[in-house]
């Protein structure tokens, strides 16, 4: 049995692939179904043992190398430096074409962008941030405060098109839907 083989099996068996792909892997290459030459599967501690196998050559291996090496680099700061040198220089930039946010090196080329999440849900700017209150918007939000679009030269080109998207769904469902019926939520509200 090939190595590939085990790994997908693991997947398949814990399920993180979508059912149509489980299904055809399993058909494939399931380490459940999988026979050897002589025809036969494998036995659960076969199996139970290759998936052991699997783990602790993907994850202990990494982890403990990247344990080592962290623990290295700050134990001399000059080796450090000089890995953090090559990380930059590695991503064809030089440090003088670099510019630092607050204590942040960004390369020249890289994109920063803020977390407009966050903006959104300042208190400062936004009372009750968590509450759906689409009124708070009859007074205009202060610049740079409200950017569901992002900002700048690299900000949502598909803004209008989304926006003309949003109002064609919302003007069915509430012309046609919201006199004589309403639509309800189904399933448990805690899944949103
Ligand atoms: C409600 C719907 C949408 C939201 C909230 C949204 C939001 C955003 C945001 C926040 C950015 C990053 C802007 C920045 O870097 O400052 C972005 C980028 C982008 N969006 Fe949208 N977007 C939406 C719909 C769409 C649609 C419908 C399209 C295409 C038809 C689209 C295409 C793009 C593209 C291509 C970028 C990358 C722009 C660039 O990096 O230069 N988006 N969008």
């Amino acid at each position: 049995m090939k190595e590939f083989t085990f790994e997908v099996g693991v997947l398949s068996i814990f399920g993180q692939l979508n059912k149509k792909y489980t299904d055809e892997l399993k058909e494939n290459y399931s380490i459940l179904e999988k026979r050897d030459e002589t025809g036969r599967i494998l036995s659960e501690e076969q199996i139970a043992d290759n998936i052991i196998g699997v783990l602790f050559a993907a994850q202990d291996t990494t982890a403990s190398v990247l344990t080592w090496i962290l623990k290295y680099l700050s134990d001399d700061p000059k080796l450090l430096d000089a890995v953090r040198r090559e990380l930059v220089l590695d991503l064809g930039n030089d440090e003088k074409n670099a510019t630092n946010i607050q204590r942040y090196l960004i390369p020249k080329g890289w994109k920063a962008m803020p977390l407009f999440r966050n903006i959104h849900h300042n208190p400062e700017f936004f009372a009750e941030p968590g509450n759906f209150d689409p009124f708070r918007f009859e007074n205009p939000p202060k610049p740079y405060t409200y950017m569901p679009f992002g900002s700048g030269i690299h900000a949502c080109p598909g803004n209008e098109l989304a926006k003309l998207e949003m109002l064609v769904l919302l003007h069915h469902m509430l012309s046609k839907y919201s006199l004589d019926y309403r639509w309800e939520l189904v399933g448990s509200a805690n899944l949103i």
